[in-house]
């Protein structure tokens, strides 16, 4: 049941130990990664394009966005035409693509559209996606505002550690994308419960590293697609559609030397706790704060070093939050076989004292620490 580098670990099966300080093989030989690789190609290029529709949707209502668009959702989250559009734009984007093994686990579901007065903003997803089918031109299709609810609904699947099955979040950083910051469509695939490809669309992420000096020149562009296929490596390519680039993770394995990321929103991670943990690591740098699995992405092209997430008691973090996100990591072009580890023995005595359920990831020079007591399932 463990998938690669984040496991994912049933409640029922086992609690996770206090900490667990994970040290990864090496990446495989470069002959079997090829062949690993080659047998989601399929999947790889539906994922690409369905990511890429739907990031380009997303950047439509971002750039048009009211305060009007939001709704409200059970746990008060932000819910925006967009992501509900960007959930029906891949679904059906994957449905069409592969009909007879279709299971998607996603994040939104049609309730509150259905409910009175939903009606209006159904028929304003319904153009967005429509629009976007239109302009990719490779399905003839013109769909109704019950097919968009359909295609929504598709992505009720339970999940599980058979078969195959999609991650989605449609928009994972509603709160940056609100805010005209960072956020990400964001996904993976799970093949018997191990997560084998994965997929990041970052549409305002910059194309050069964050800790670039002229990152916020008008010149640096924005939009990057992340993608990784087990054993094949990480790559990343603009949005636009130009093309790829094989990524790979800092060389830097000084915490002195390294930046690290958090949530830009403290709700979601505990920036006083994270902020004493990199004192005590010896981590210089300010936090970067960055909404969604845009920082995976950024750490699996080095612009830092160190992931520190830290929610707050009692939450409990979700399959479409970190599938896509740690493949893109775990299969990082670098292969280096001495890992560091200066950095997480120090985070592990932290985790000690703090006698939390965190677990330590690490490969070579990443640090990710997290709660991620995660099932192929939805729940
Ligand atoms: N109280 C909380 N603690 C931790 N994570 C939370 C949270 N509330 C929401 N989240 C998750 O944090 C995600 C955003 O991640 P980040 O903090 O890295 O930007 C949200 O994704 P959505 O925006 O898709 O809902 C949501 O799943
Ligand atoms: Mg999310």
């Amino acid at each position: 049941m463990s998938i690669n580098w984040l496991r994912f670990v049933s409640p029922s099966l086992k609690k996770p130990p206090l900490f667990h300080l994970c040290h990864l093989p090496p990446p495989p030989s470069s002959s079997s990664a090829v062949i690993v690789a080659m047998s989601y190609d399929k999947e790889l290029a539906a994922a690409k394009k369905a990511a890429s529709l739907a990031a380009r949707l997303c950047q439509k209502v971002q750039k048009a966005l009211l305060q009007s668009d939001v709704q409200s959702k059970n746990d008060k989250s932000p819910v925006t035409v967009a992501d509900y559009g960007s959930q029906a734009l891949v679904s059906f984007v994957l449905q069409q693509e592969f009909p007879d093994n279709f299971s998607l686990v996603a994040e939104e579901d049609s309730k509150d559209l259905r409910k009175d007065g939903g009606q209006e903003i159904v028929e304003r997803i319904t153009k967005l996606v429509n629009d976007s089918l239109t302009i990719d031109g490779s399905y003839n299709v013109t769909l109704s505002t019950e097919d968009v609810l359909k295609a929504i609904d598709n992505g009720r699947s339970e999940g599980g550690s058979q078969g195959r099955h999609w991650v989605l979040d449609p928009i994972d950083g509603t709160k940056g994308f609100l805010r005209g910051d960072q956020y990400a469509i964001a996904l993976a695939l799970l093949d018997g419960g191990k997560v084998v490809l994965g997929v990041l669309a970052c549409p305002n992420l910059p194309l050069t590293s964050l800790s670039d000096a002229g990152q916020h020149s008008p010149n640096n562009k924005v939009g990057c697609l992340f993608f990784a296929v087990v054993g094949g490596g990480t790559y990343m390519q603009p949005l636009d559609g130009s093309s790829a680039v094989k990524v790979q993770v800092s060389a830097v394995e000084n915490p002195e030397e390294a930046s690290f990321f958090e949530s830009y929103e403290a709700a979601h991670s505990m920036h006083d706790l994270s902020s004493l943990i990199a004192q005590k690591l010896g981590v210089k740098a300010p936090p970067v704060r960055i909404d969604s699995q845009a920082k995976y992405g950024a750490l699996s092209r080095g612009d830092g070093a160190i992931y520190l997430r830290l929610p707050h008691k009692g939450y409990r973090e979700k399959i479409w939050d970190h599938a896509a996100g740690c493949i893109v990591v775990s299969e990082r072009a670098k292969c280096k076989r001495t890992p560091s580890t200066r950095a997480s023995m120090k985070l592990g005595v932290w985790s000690q004292m703090l006698q939390g359920s965190h677990w330590i990831f690490q490969r070579e020079s990443i640090l990710i620490w997290t709660q991620a007591s995660l099932s192929p399932t939805r729940s």
